[in-house]
């Protein structure tokens, strides 16, 4: 059924386990997500980004809040990383129950303003909303933050922020980036920080750039033909104490595009004659649903439904 984020989140940050926002731009990656969770009984997040919209369009936005309606599961669309109150607009006019306004990038004045004023549209309808304070290192699809001016979140104005804005959740800046460079080895995450954050900021808590990159799926895509630097990402045990430290909404976008291209890159390698897509696509659309559901379980969703 189709919820609101908060709805999802509150339970989620109460009961001390994690529900993931997996990004998805097509078809075959909706489908796996929703069929993950409903496998898994788990709450599940659909995450769109602006660059999703962009790419779908109604086709996307109508087929995700569809299935979402009829899924046996709570599930929230979410508009991830939204930059303006007009793109805000948009994905309320879509039906989305969950928007991010992301003006992380902004002086903490324009970010509370800006925040603000989303708040009251989303709420005035129903929708709740995420907000974003301190700056994630790494490239999101719009914004480029280079390490120098990656600002963790600082745990007193956390707590003014929420209190000023109203925002539902709060996407925090601990030491993790988007996409799949994270860091040398295993990335740094600042729990000391968040627990600080988690003691002033009653509100579900939101980890941004929390792919995995597992060792074996890089190899797999570079077995394929892929080409990836030494990529790196969040370790279990990181996710799991984070989770525990209050962190309620887990984004996860890179190892679901890591899976689906290994697949198709595998398949089409092994088959050079084929050219029906379902072939190709098929079976990319079965490895980002493997990756959702072990998701789920590192997350503590699973049942939780
Ligand atoms: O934060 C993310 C995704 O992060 P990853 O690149 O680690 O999957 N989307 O908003
Ligand atoms: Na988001
Ligand atoms: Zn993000």
């Amino acid at each position: 059924m189709l919820v609101t984020g908060l709805e999802i989140l509150r339970k989620a940050r109460a009961e001390g386990y994690g529900v993931g926002a997996f990004n998805t731009n097509n078809m075959e990656f909706t489908q796996a997500i929703l069929e993950a969770a409903e496998e898994m009984k788990s709450p599940v997040i659909l995450a769109l980004s602006e660059g999703a919209m962009k790419y779908g369009g109604r086709a996307l936005t109508r087929m995700v809040v569809a299935l979402a309606q009829e899924a046996r599961v709570p599930v929230a669309v979410h508009l991830d990383h939204g930059s303006s109150y007009e793109s805000v607009l948009k994905a309320l006019r879509e039906g989305f129950t969950s928007v991010m306004i992301d003006k992380s990038h902004e002086d903490f004045e324009t970010n509370v303003r800006e925040t603000k004023r989303v708040v009251e549209a989303a709420h005035a309808v129903g929708v709740t909303v995420e907000a974003e304070l301190g700056r994630l290192a790494g490239i999101e699809e719009h914004v480029a933050v280079d390490e120098k001016d990656a600002l963790l979140t600082n745990p007193e104005e956390a707590r003014i922020f929420m209190e000023r804005t109203g925002a539902d959740y709060l996407a925090v800046a601990i030491g993790t980036s988007h996409g799949a460079y994270k860091g040398k080895g295993r990335p740094f995450i600042d729990h000391p920080r968040l627990a600080r954050i988690a003691k002033l900021v009653p509100a579900p808590l939101v980890l941004h750039g929390a792919s995995a990159v597992p060792q074996e799926l890089v190899e797999r895509f570079r077995a394929a033909g892929g080409e990836i630097g030494e990529a790196s990402g969040i370790h279990p045990e990181d996710i799991k104490k984070a989770i525990s430290l209050g962190i309620a909404k887990i984004n996860t976008d890179t190892d679901l595009r890591l899976a689906f291209t290994a697949l198709v890159r595998e398949t089409l390698g092994k088959n050079p004659k084929e050219f029906d897509p379902r072939k190709y696509l098929g079976p990319a659309r079965e490895a980002v649903k493997e990756v959702v559901k072990s998701r789920m379980e590192l997350f503590g969703s699973v049942g939780r439904a």
